[in-house]
């Protein structure tokens, strides 16, 4: 007969032979290796976002030691997942309005909203994130002696009346209009920026990035690229707000990628333009992802969004000249990457809901102040 003690032995063999079997399934990417000293610790805010996660992919295969920090607001586990467990990777849950004190040598600073139907629907938490949660960024920067680069973006031009809008330009923004929460909340954190490098010596870095798409973007996100995507794959009716006559430049990931790198690592302390200056009408656009995926939907004109910017398009003479930078992928490449993703996110939803899981898209729902919600099957609470 068995005694307590051989099952407790022959629990605690099976126990760890499971532990082993379940290490020895999660096979992660190839990194390169560096010693211990030269790698880099780098901290990156918004981790688990579009962008975030392709730089977190970046710099891990890079060989460095990466930490992201995200509150999952619209970010997801799922797009750094395949990282989750390895010795150089960790992932805090962390909202930046809050301070975070760990020891990083780069920061990258990402954590926002982007999508103009997410940072409208909370425009409070937009402004705090963009400005108390850059604040707290920059004092780790100073204590812990780090170089911060900080993504702004093209919407500090507003509707610009300069075209195409290089970095010297001043921008036409509504202080007062719905978009005013993220392109204010950008530029007061530009000027903190540079407040924190000369009054504190803050080594800081700017980025004004143009629209971006890509894999990994939110299927409902909102934006342009992603909704055309998916109205022409499902074969809805493409919705041009307006008449579609406004026009945007379109930088694939990877080049945006690239761009931040080397912005990060050159001694160029002005802000940036990193965007692809090759300019399409938002119709233009619908034609070309229609005809792509083949189907013949209709294109449909809805309202106009109100201060919606009518012409972009990026000069990047700074970053060609300082960076040796320029985008590398066409449209109609990045595009194609992008529908192909888009597929296989679609197809794996399919998949799940008929095995009776729960959905993998990732549902945006917009957050009200204080409120308890349902993000993603877990508890998510937001303050204010
Ligand atoms: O379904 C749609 C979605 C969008 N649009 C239009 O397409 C254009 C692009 O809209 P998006 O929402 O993709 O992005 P926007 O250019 O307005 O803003 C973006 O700018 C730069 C980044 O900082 C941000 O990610 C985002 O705010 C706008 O003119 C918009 O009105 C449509 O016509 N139909």
């Amino acid at each position: 007969e068995e005694t307590i003690q051989d099952l407790k032995t022959k629990i605690d063999e099976l126990k760890s032979k499971l532990e082993e079997l379940e290490k020895s399934h999660k096979v992660y990417p190839k990194v390169k290796f560096f010693p211990l000293n030269d790698q880099k610790r780098i901290l990156i805010t918004g981790g688990a976002g579009f962008v975030g996660s392709h730089l977190v992919d970046r710099l891990m295969r890079e060989g460095h030691r990466v930490t992201v920090a995200d509150n999952f607001f619209t970010g997801t586990k799922s797009n750094i997942e395949h990282w989750i467990g390895h010795p150089n990777f960790e992932l805090i849950n962390h909202d930046i309005v809050n301070p975070l004190y760990i020891e990083v040598d780069e920061i990258y600073h990402l954590a926002s909203p982007a999508s103009p139907p997410h940072y409208m629907y909370n425009p409070i938490k937009t402004i705090k994130t963009n400005t108390i949660g850059t604040i707290n960024m920059l004092g780790l920067a100073r204590r812990v002696k780090a170089r911060l680069l900080f993504t702004s973006t093209s919407e500090v031009y507003g509707d610009p009346e300069v075209h195409p809008q290089p970095e010297t330009y001043w921008g036409n923004v509504n202080p007062i209009g719905p978009r005013a929460c993220y392109d204010e909340s950008k530029r007061v954190a530009e000027a903190m920026c540079y407040a924190y490098a000369k009054q504190e010596r803050v080594q800081v870095r700017i980025a004004r990035i143009f629209n971006t798409y890509g894999p990994r973007m939110n299927l409902n996100d909102g934006r342009v690229v992603s909704n055309f995507i998916l109205q022409s794959l499902r074969n809805e009716n493409i919705t041009l707000y307006g008449d579609g006559s406004q026009t945007r430049s379109f930088q694939y990931i990877d080049d945006l990628v690239n761009g931040l790198v080397s912005l990060m690592n050159s001694n160029y302390t002005k802000p940036v333009n990193l965007g692809n200056p090759d300019e399409y009408t938002v119709h233009q656009l619908a034609t070309i992802i229609r005809d792509m995926i083949g189907n013949r939907n209709e294109i449909i004109m809805k309202e106009k969004m109100e201060d919606d910017p009518q012409r972009r398009k990026p000069d990047i003479t700074i970053a060609k000249e300082h960076l040796n930078w320029e985008p590398k992928v066409t449209l109609t490449d990045g595009i194609q990457r992008t529908v192909e993703y888009f597929r296989r996110e679609l197809n794996k939803n399919k998949n799940n809901q008929h095995n009776g899981e729960t959905s993998n898209m990732h549902n945006f729902y917009y957050l009200s102040a204080n409120e308890e919600v349902e993000v993603k099957n877990k508890n998510y609470k937001i303050e204010l």
